[in-house]
């Protein structure tokens, strides 16, 4: 392929691995998308970090919208379903390659819980230098969604969170954040998070989530 283009490696799939919910048997890969994606998913953040703080001339808003149409025309020619995009799959980057979430390293998986080290950027901005409390959220769905996995070896989706704001979160700082299970009841999960700065707690999360049965989207 030109310009750059890497061509999504589909190679070890199978046809539809969808069984429900999220990815129930999708091959894992750290190859989609090429050795430089990682890098490719930090300059789509540092583009948003940027544009959040940014007041460009109109001339160079005119400029940019330009090349933005072509970066974009460029991607749309080479979408592909969600199982098989690097974002979301790519284990060995952070918040796996997925740029939606606010990026997370996860240090460790064990009996108390699943460890990450999650950093809210500038785009995160709620306001005056605090992370935006949906962003926070978002944090714990996909991280509680983790503890949940491990807890019962299998796909579950968030009937409620819940999240107590206890202090500022800021932005741009490495926050240590743990999820574990509780409880397990039958398909229900039962779900805790904190986020911490150093010792102090920023915000903690309650939620519930549901094992899905076979097929169940
Ligand atoms: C390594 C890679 C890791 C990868 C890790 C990746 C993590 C990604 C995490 C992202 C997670 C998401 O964002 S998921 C997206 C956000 N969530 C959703 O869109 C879910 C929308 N809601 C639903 O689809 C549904 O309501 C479900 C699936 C949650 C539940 O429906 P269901 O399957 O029909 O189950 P249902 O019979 O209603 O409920 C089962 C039991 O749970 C109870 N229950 C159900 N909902 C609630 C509720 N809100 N509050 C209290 N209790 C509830 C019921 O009373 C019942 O209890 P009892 O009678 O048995 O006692």
């Amino acid at each position: 392929m030109s310009d750059g283009a890497v061509s999504p490696d589909t190679s070890t799939e199978i046809e539809d691995p969808h069984e429900g919910g999220f990815r129930a048997h999708t091959a894992i890969t750290t190859e989609r998308g090429g050795p430089r994606y990682g890098e490719f998913s930090e300059q789509v953040r540092t583009l948003m970090d940027r544009a959040r703080y940014a007041c460009p001339t109109p001339e160079l808003t005119d400029e940019l919208i330009d090349q933005l149409a072509a970066i974009n025309d460029k991607l749309a020619a080479v979408r592909i379903d969600e199982w098989h995009s690097p974002a979301g799959t790519r284990i060995d980057l952070p918040a796996r390659g997925n740029i939606t979430l606010p990026p997370f390293e996860v240090t460790d998986v064990n009996d108390d819980g699943v460890f990450a080290t999650v950093t809210f950027r500038d785009f995160h901005l709620g306001g005056n230098k605090a992370a935006h409390g949906g962003q926070v959220a978002v944090a714990f769905d996909d991280l509680g969604g983790y503890a949940s996995a491990v807890a019962i070896q299998g796909v579950s989706r968030t009937a409620y969170l819940t999240v107590q704001y206890r202090s500022i979160t800021p932005l741009n700082t490495p926050l240590q954040c743990r999820t574990w299970a509780e409880k397990v009841d039958g398909r229900k999960v039962f779900i805790k998070g904190t986020i911490h700065d150093g010792d102090r707690l920023c915000a903690e999360m309650d939620a519930l989530f549901i094992k899905l049965n076979p097929g169940q989207q």
